[in-house]
């Protein structure tokens, strides 16, 4: 269909091609054949850019390198495997880094500490309750000695609260959130802390550090972070918290009350004394046990430190688990190469922390499967953890029975080859099922705190993932 040309303008005809290409009724066939010559360069010229645009984005998509997704509940090990990232391809940096963790690991601490007090006093205010009612009631006594340890560790809640302010400092306000949440005390759960794990509160401890650093020079023990008061008074409390730990009543009580402190988050309280003396740096497996949860999602970029590494650029993309958290995941799903997701085995006798009616394993089973089964993601690979096998072989050698709370796990070994087993079963038959199209899965048992056992699981996923890329962008 010709287009139509409006009545007022000159007598000319438009070509389809842009930009348009005015021709005129008197042109000469000199001119003529002089145009289309310029016509057939330009648009050589044009097909010319087109090409190279086209070679740019992918060799662009190539170098970019891998973009990795992070999926699973909250406290899965997401942050933690991020980590391990950091930790495989750039070292140097992940140690350099190491120190501004060093507050986070003392507020973990003195957390625990102070739940701990929390809960033996007021054991021993119920005894006292008890007795004076003429009730019997099966508790522990708190020793004179017992009594006066906890008094000695009440600065601790001066330390915490110094530290939250200290971290929450850091982060500028925002509307959705205030910063640091210091979580209320639960009996059945020892507390947790809220930091955004972003780059904005490390790079503002770090931007303290290198202008502390140019200020004075100041030794590994110096106060780089200003956190030295609190520093100090746990020095001086380090063996009180050792002794408050190894205390017989202390653990009778946990015990008492189903509460396994060592198979939370952000546990301490075994190295209280490293952890609290004044020249304490972290080293990586402390940084790795740190306990930040992630309240929004963030991008890292690693710039791998070895010049042999065949991807120099990586991108991870952490988010938080929590179920307030999860809408906010698909924003994601078009970018990336390869999604990794967490499952924490021992969650299987745990319940959510945001809804204490779901049993954490269910809570994994369904986010996998509304995960394997999305069209978005049909083209994306998955690479699955079923981690925390750490925790779930002290829970079953501590006799805890998982037929109790999985009953279709039936007449099979409580131990932990073959619960493993059963659950990647369930996991990779759940993928099968859902899957929109036929797709691979990398499955894995891990513990992300073991950074060895990591490291060489990233180094097969970094097989996968170039295959990937490179089979994307046509090279092979
Ligand atoms: N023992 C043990 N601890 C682990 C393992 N993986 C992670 N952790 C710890 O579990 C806690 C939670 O891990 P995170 O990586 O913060 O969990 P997350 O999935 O990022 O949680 P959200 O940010 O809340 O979504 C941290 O204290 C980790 O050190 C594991 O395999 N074994
Ligand atoms: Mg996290």
């Amino acid at each position: 269909m010709p287009i139509p040309v409006p009545k007022n303008k000159p007598q000319t005809q438009l070509s389809l091609s842009w930009p348009p290409v005015l021709v005129r009724d008197d042109e000469t066939e000199e001119e003529r054949r002089l145009r289309l010559g310029e016509e057939a360069e330009a648009k050589r010229v044009s097909d010319n850019i087109d090409r190279q645009i086209e070679t740019e984005r992918q060799q662009k998509r190539k170098t970019a390198g891998p973009k990795i997704l992070l999926l699973g509940q909250a406290e899965s090990g997401k942050s933690t495997v991020l980590k391990n990232f950091q930790l495989h391809f750039a070292p140097k940096a992940f140690e350099i880094e190491a120190e501004v963790w060093r507050p986070v690991i003392h507020l973990n601490l003195v957390r625990s500490v102070n739940f701990i007090v929390n809960l033996v006093l007021s054991q021993s205010q119920g005894l006292r309750e008890s007795l004076q009612n003429h009730q019997r009631r099966s508790s522990s006594v708190i020793s004179p000695d017992l009594r006066k340890l906890c008094t000695r560790l009440a600065p601790l809640r001066q330390v915490e609260e110094n530290l939250i302010k200290f971290l929450s400092g850091l982060e500028p306000p925002r509307s959705d959130d205030t910063g640091v949440q210091s979580q209320p005390y639960r009996p059945s759960k020892a507390p947790d802390i809220s930091i955004p794990a972003n780059n904005r509160w490390k790079q503002a401890l770090s931007n303290q550090r290198v202008s502390t650093d140019s200020r004075s020079s100041t030794t590994r023990s110096g106060d780089r972070f200003g956190d030295s008061q609190s520093r100090r008074i746990l020095a001086a409390l380090g063996d009180d918290i050792a002794a408050l730990w190894k205390d017989v009543t202390v653990q009778d009580i946990l015990k008492s009350s189903d509460i396994a402190l060592e198979e939370q988050p952000g546990f301490f309280l075994d190295q209280a004394v490293p952890v609290t003396r004044e020249d304490f740096f972290p080293r990586p497996d402390d940084v790795l046990k740190a306990r930040v949860t992630t309240i929004r999602p963030e991008q890292h970029t690693i710039i791998a430190e070895k010049g042999g590494e065949k991807a120099k650029h990586w991108t991870l993309y952490d988010v938080g688990g929590a179920r307030g958290q999860r809408a906010v995941w698909a924003q994601f799903f078009d970018d990336v190469n390869i999604i990794i997701f967490l499952a924490p085995m021992s969650g299987f006798n745990q319940v959510l922390a945001e809804d204490e009616s779901v049993n954490r394993l269910t809570d994994s089973l369904r986010l996998w499967q509304t995960i394997c089964s999305n069209k978005l993601l049909a083209e994306v690979e998955f690479v699955l953890f079923l981690n925390k096998l750490d925790i779930l072989d002290a829970k079953l050698k501590a006799g805890v029975q998982f037929s109790s709370f999985v009953t279709s796990y039936v007449d099979k070994p409580n131990e932990t080859k073959p619960v493993a087993k059963y659950l990647l079963d369930v996991f990779v038959s759940l993928h099968q099922q859902y899957s929109p199209k036929r797709r691979k899965l990398h499955p894995h048992l891990t513990c992300a705190v073991d950074t060895k056992a990591t490291s060489s699981i990233i180094i097969r996923i970094q097989e996968t993932i170039l295959v990937k890329i490179l089979a994307e962008t046509n090279i092979i």
